[in-house]
Order: C-alpha cells, then sequence, then structure tokens
C-alpha cells in the first residue's frame, strides 16, 4: 500500500468508532475509494477505521493493570428516563437478559481471556498505557484462537464497548444519521429491486389471496378481477383503522404491567418495555364485548374485509414513511445494523432506526405484538359470527372453533412469554421500515386469518377421529415450539440454571455457549420445527380441497427457510469454528433427516 501511513500487516492502535478508547488492532487493507483502513482487533472483530483514528503503537506503554473490564461491560451514561445503563450486574427487574454473558460465569477462564484481550488504552492515557498480557493468558489465547475464529460479526453489537465520552455522546446523538452513518453494503432480499417487486407484489398477493379466498370455487387458476380502488378505499373504515391503532396504544401507556429491560443496545444502554400485552387483550375483548352489547355488528368486519385490508396497507405506508423519515435523523449508535444502504428504497422497505419511540411507545415492538396480533384475533372471531350467520347454525363448526382456538392459543402464549419476545430477532437487530411495519399491520391480521375466512364460504366437516388428530399434531407442534423457545431463553439468561445442567453445550469465543443436545440437539432449530407443525394443524381444519387454507404453511416454511439462512450466517460470523462444530454435531437444520 504505498503512500499511505499504515500497510497490511502492521500492528497499530485503533479507537473504537464512538468512543475514546484506543485496542491494538492489525491492519488487514486499505480502501483508496473510500479511504479507509480494515482492521481487525485483537477480539476478531473487523471494522473499518479512518487514519484519524489509528496511531502508531509508539507512545503507549505497557500498563502494570494486568486485566480490565471488557468495553462490552463498561458503563455510560444514560440519556433519557426510558434509556438506562448499568454495570455487569444482572438484571433484576426481570432476569430477561443477564449482562454478564454465559461463559463469563460458566467459564471463568475464557472470560478472563477475553477480557484481557480486549483491554482497552483511554485515550486521555494513551500515550502512557499499553496493556500486557500475562503469559499463562497469552498461551491459553493461543488455544483458544487455533480452537475458535475469533472474527466478530461487523454489525454486531455484542461486544461494543459502552463507554463514551460525554462530547462524542453529544456529537452522536446531534449528526443525523446520514451524516454518519456507515453505508451498508450487504444488501439482502436481492437488493433494491429485490424489494422494490417485494413492496409491489406482496399487498397486490394479500389482496388477490383475500379475494380469491371469498370466492366459491377459490381457484387460483381463475382469480376474479381486483375490484376497484376507489371502491376499496373508504374514509370511514380508514378511520377505523387509525382508532384501532390509537385505541391499542392507549392501551400500551397504561400503567399496569411490570417494566422489563430489553438485551443492551450498541451504546451500552438499556431500553424499557411494560410487559401488559395480556392486560391489553384483556381489556380489548372487554371493550368489544362491550361494544356488542350495544349493538355493533362484529361481521361488519367480514363484510368489509377488503376494504379494512387497504385501510391497513394506506396506513403501513404513512407509517413507513414517517418512519423513514424519522431515521434520517435518529443519532448513529440507534441505527439497526443493515440499515443505512445509501438507498431510499431499500432503506424504506429495511428500516433504519432500530427502536423508533414516541413519547416512551417503542413502535417496533408495539406493532409486532399489538394491533396486528390481537386485530388477527378479532377478525377470526368475527368470522366465526359470520359463519354463523350465513349457514344458520347455532354456534360456529367443528372447523372454525380448532381454527380461531388455535390461533388464539398461539397469541395467548406469545403473551404470556412477552420477555422472550424483546431478544427476538426482530426486535434486537431488525430495523422497523416497510416490511415489518406491513408485515405486522397488513400480512399478519389478513394472511393469517385467512383460514377462518375461507372457512365461511367453505364448511369443511371434520370427523371426531380427525379432530382427534389435528389436536394433537397441534399439541406437538406446540410442545416443541415451547419447549425449544423455553429452553434456550432460560440458557441465555442463565447459563448455570440447574434444570439444564443435564445439556450438552459448546462454548465459543464469545463467551457464550450453544446448547448441543436436548431439542436444540436434534436439529438446529427446532422453535421453527414445532412453529411448522402447528402451521400444518392449522390448514389441516380446512380439507383439503384447496391450497388457499395452506398458504400459511407455505409462508412460514419460506420465511423460516431464509430467516434460517440469514440466522446461521450471522452465528457463523459470531461464533467462527464453534459454530461449525455445532453445525457437525447436528448436522440438520429444521427437519430431522430431511433439511
Ligand atoms: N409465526 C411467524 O410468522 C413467525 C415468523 C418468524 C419467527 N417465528 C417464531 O419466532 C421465534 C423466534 O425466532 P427467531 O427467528 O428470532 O430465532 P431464534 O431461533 O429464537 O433465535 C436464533 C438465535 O438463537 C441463538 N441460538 C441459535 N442456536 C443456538 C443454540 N444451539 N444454543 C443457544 N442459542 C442458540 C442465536 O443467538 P445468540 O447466540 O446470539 O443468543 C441465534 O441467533 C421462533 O419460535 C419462530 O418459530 C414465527
Ligand atoms: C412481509 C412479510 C413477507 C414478512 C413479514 C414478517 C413479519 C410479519 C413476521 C416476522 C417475524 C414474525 C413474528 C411473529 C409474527 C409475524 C412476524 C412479525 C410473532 C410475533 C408471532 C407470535 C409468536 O409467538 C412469536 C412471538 C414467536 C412471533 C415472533 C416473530
Amino acid at each position: 500500500m504505498p503512500g499511505i501511513r499504515f500497510q497490511s500487516g502492521d500492528m497499530v492502535m485503533g479507537r473504537w468508532p464512538g468512543s475514546s478508547l484506543f485496542y491494538e488492532v492489525k491492519v488487514l487493507s486499505y480502501d483508496a475509494k473510500i479511504q479507509l483502513y480494515t482492521v481487525i482487533y485483537k477480539d476478531g472483530t473487523e471494522l473499518e477505521l479512518r487514519e484519524a483514528d489509528m496511531k502508531k503503537p509508539t507512545g503507549f506503554k505497557p500498563s502494570r493493570r494486568s486485566r480490565s473490564r471488557s468495553p462490552s461491560r463498561r458503563r455510560s451514561r444514560s440519556r433519557s428516563p426510558a434509556r438506562t445503563t448499568r454495570r455487569s450486574s444482572s438484571r433484576t427487574t426481570s432476569g430477561t437478559f443477564a449482562t454478564e454473558t454465559p461463559a463469563a460465569r460458566k467459564e471463568p477462564k475464557m472470560k478472563e481471556v477475553l477480557e484481557i484481550r480486549l483491554s482497552p488504552v483511554p485515550d486521555h492515557v494513551s500515550n502512557h498505557v499499553y496493556l500486557q498480557k500475562p503469559a499463562e493468558a497469552e498461551q491459553e489465547n493461543k488455544v483458544l484462537e487455533s480452537r475458535y475464529n475469533l472474527r466478530r460479526r461487523k454489525d454486531d453489537g455484542d461486544a461494543k464497548p459502552a463507554e463514551q465520552t460525554e462530547d462524542k455522546e453529544k456529537e452522536a446523538e446531534q449528526k443525523p444519521a446520514a451524516a454518519t452513518a456507515s453505508i451498508t453494503t450487504d444488501l439482502e432480499f436481492g437488493g433494491r429491486l429485490g424489494v422494490s417487486c417485494m413492496m409491489l407484489f406482496l399487498p397486490v398477493a394479500v389482496l388477490g389471496l383475500m379475494v380469491v379466498c371469498s370466492q366459491e370455487d377459490a381457484s387460483l387458476m381463475s382469480p376474479p378481477p381486483l375490484p376497484a380502488l376507489d371502491s376499496l378505499l373508504d374514509p370511514h373504515v380508514f378511520g377505523m383503522v387509525v382508532l384501532w391503532f390509537l385505541f391499542q396504544a392507549l392501551l400500551y401507556v397504561l400503567p399496569v404491567g411490570k417494566v422489563v429491560e430489553g438485551i443492551p443496545l450498541k451504546n451500552g444502554e438499556w431500553l424499557k418495555y411494560r410487559m401488559n400485552t395480556l392486560h391489553a387483550f384483556v381489556l380489548t375483548v372487554a371493550a368489544l364485548g362491550a361494544a356488542v352489547h350495544q349493538g355493533v355488528d362484529l361481521r361488519y368486519i367480514h363484510s368489509h374485509f377488503l376494504q379494512l385490508a387497504v385501510s391497513s396497507l394506506l396506513f403501513s405506508v404513512l407509517l413507513s414513511v414517517y418512519l423513514y423519515v424519522r431515521s434520517r435523523w435518529a443519532p448513529q449508535d440507534q441505527l439497526a445494523p443493515g440499515g443505512n444502504s445509501g438507498s431510499v428504497i431499500y432503506d424504506f422497505f429495511m428500516g433504519n432506526e432500530l427502536n423508533p419511540r414516541i413519547k416512551g411507545i417503542d413502535l417496533k415492538y408495539f406493532c409486532e405484538l399489538r394491533p396486528g396480533l390481537i386485530g388477527w384475533l378479532v377478525i377470526n372471531a368475527a368470522m366465526a359470527l359470520a359463519e354463523m350467520k350465513l349457514h344458520s347454525l347455532d354456534y360456529p363448526s367443528p372447523a372454525m372453533i380448532l381454527v380461531n382456538c388455535f390461533h388464539l392459543f398461539y397469541v395467548l402464549d406469545a403473551y404470556w412469554h412477552e420477555e422472550a419476545v424483546l431478544g427476538y430477532m426482530d426486535v434486537t437487530h431488525a430495523g422497523f421500515g416497510f416490511m415489518l411495519v406491513f408485515g405486522d399491520l397488513m400480512w399478519v391480521p389478513f394472511t393469517f386469518s385467512l383460514q377462518s375466512y375461507y372457512l365461511v364460504h367453505h364448511p369443511n366437516h371434520l370427523s371426531l377421529p380427525w379432530i382427534v388428530g389435528i389436536v394433537t399434531l397441534n399439541v406437538i407442534g406446540f410442545c416443541i415450539f415451547r419447549k425449544a423457545n423455553s429452553q434456550k431463553n432460560a440458557f441465555r439468561r442463565n447459563p448455570s440454571d440447574p434444570t439444564l445442567s443435564h445439556l450438552k453445550t459448546i462454548p465459543t469465543a464469545t463467551g457464550k455457549s450453544l446448547l448441543v443436545s436436548g431439542l436444540w440437539g436434534l436439529v438446529r432449530h427446532p422453535n421453527y420445527l414445532g412453529d411448522l407443525i402447528m402451521a400444518l394443524a392449522w390448514s389441516l381444519p380446512c380439507g383439503f380441497t384447496h391450497i388457499l387454507p395452506y398458504f400459511y404453511v407455505i409462508y412460514l416454511t419460506t420465511l423460516l427457510v431464509h430467516r434460517e439462512a440469514r440466522d446461521e450466517a450471522q452465528c457463523r460470523r459470531k461464533y467462527g469454528s464453534a459454530w461449525d462444530d455445532y453445525c457437525r454435531e447436528v448436522r440438520y437444520r429444521i427437519i430431522p433427516r430431511v433439511y
């Protein structure tokens, strides 16, 4: 690399982005176009740095300290009442996520090695200290390095130092994202073209499916034309959609339910969340019950199903525009790892901001669990009433009851385990943009309820053995889904949990371990397997005449296969060869011996 200050292979001191801390890094390459060096930190993190953030090691002296706290466990100032920062104590409010890494408790030796390797050199003493490793730690380090590839995911927030100087913090707060964020080049979903197609195709697909579902022959081969848009966009219905959203938002801010902290953010802070989805659900049922008592006819939902879907789509677009605009001004440390590609269309679709909030309402978390999921159940109930009316029944058909009960049970389970949702990929990593907004507000309520909508127009008689078989299948799927999720959550919360002591684990260089026995030893995503089995059980009550009720199974399979691939890539970057070991030990991804 002629004509530049540092050469590949040089060991220099590199500033940790956004902080005043310097670490020893190795220069890997230099990109003259963007004038950035790619460097690798000793913990395996690869980052791109400007020359101004790098110093020659001369002037850094060995430290008398032999160890220091790892950067991810340092303290930073709290900025807003909703954001808290804490030392490396474990969580007290809920205990959902321990702040110490699992291995920190279980594998003390490894933790020590990692801490030493991550020891920073603060800026104000940058001419004075350069941390030294004890000989045995160095030795152990070598063993670890030979066993595991220590490369850390570039966008992984886990190990980033939380310490920021006040100046830096203010700077980050003031600079709009667009001005400071690094550009994401790794585009998902086929990049700009892919997401543009998805944005056009997905809404039309939802409306198309709904129209076909209401036809007697429900044939995908001869779909009826979509009704004219102006007949579908009813201001009255749109007003109801907005009211529904506001009503759910009101329930969100009710001061009932405990407040817990989510997983740590990039800047070392914790966001607070109020756990009151169950309360919101019960209050919604009570409000709807009262409305029905007052003469409101829930079958309105059935007769205005398409109009409701179109209004939800319009609402989703408006909300996404708002989110995109505000994300342009969000501080960089509040952006999602994959956001900010520089392409308006891509960023609009994927979302830039990780946890956009309005007056304490976390929009992403709110949308993921409330208006859409509760809306889905209300639609199901309306379909049961419509079926009774259309076929002059005293009760809904057994098929309709099964579908309603399965869906209700699934949502209530999510609410019962609400804290766990704070750790799911979408909440921790995904930006909040059109994909999730549309997914939560239109896709979930209007495609997940297709089975009950279908049954209104296509009754299906179920014999008792079929009912028993379908219920059994759902119970099996649910047990796998629940046990797998609970086991992983419990393990992440407390790896030394005595109830999990019988399970085998593989340590990883990040300090976290991976479960390799029990359900997590059967396939690498047992929770997906359970979800898919349940999905099948939800479709079977609709019989075998049409493929439409199986749409949910097809969607979920596609989504989970894609999600699994994304997660796999992330875990490989995060855990290096430990992940490869896991894959060798547990060969199948979702379905044992098949996939
Ligand atoms: N109904 C729907 O439309 C729908 C759609 C999507 C997902 N879901 C459901 O949502 C739930 C959450 O799904 P998710 O996609 O967020 O994935 P997930 O399986 O809950 O989380 C994946 C993460 O778990 C950790 N992990 C993976 N293997 C592990 C092991 N062997 N031991 C310990 N930890 C391990 C890794 O993170 P760390 O190591 O960093 O902890 C990995 O990134 C699933 O039950 C899924 O079925 C439903
Ligand atoms: C536009 C679409 C093609 C993609 C849409 C994606 C979202 C609708 C889903 C992504 C993650 C999903 C999810 C649930 C609902 C649907 C999603 C938001 C979920 C809240 C359903 C209840 C479950 O118990 C759950 C909490 C595990 C689940 C979490 C993931």
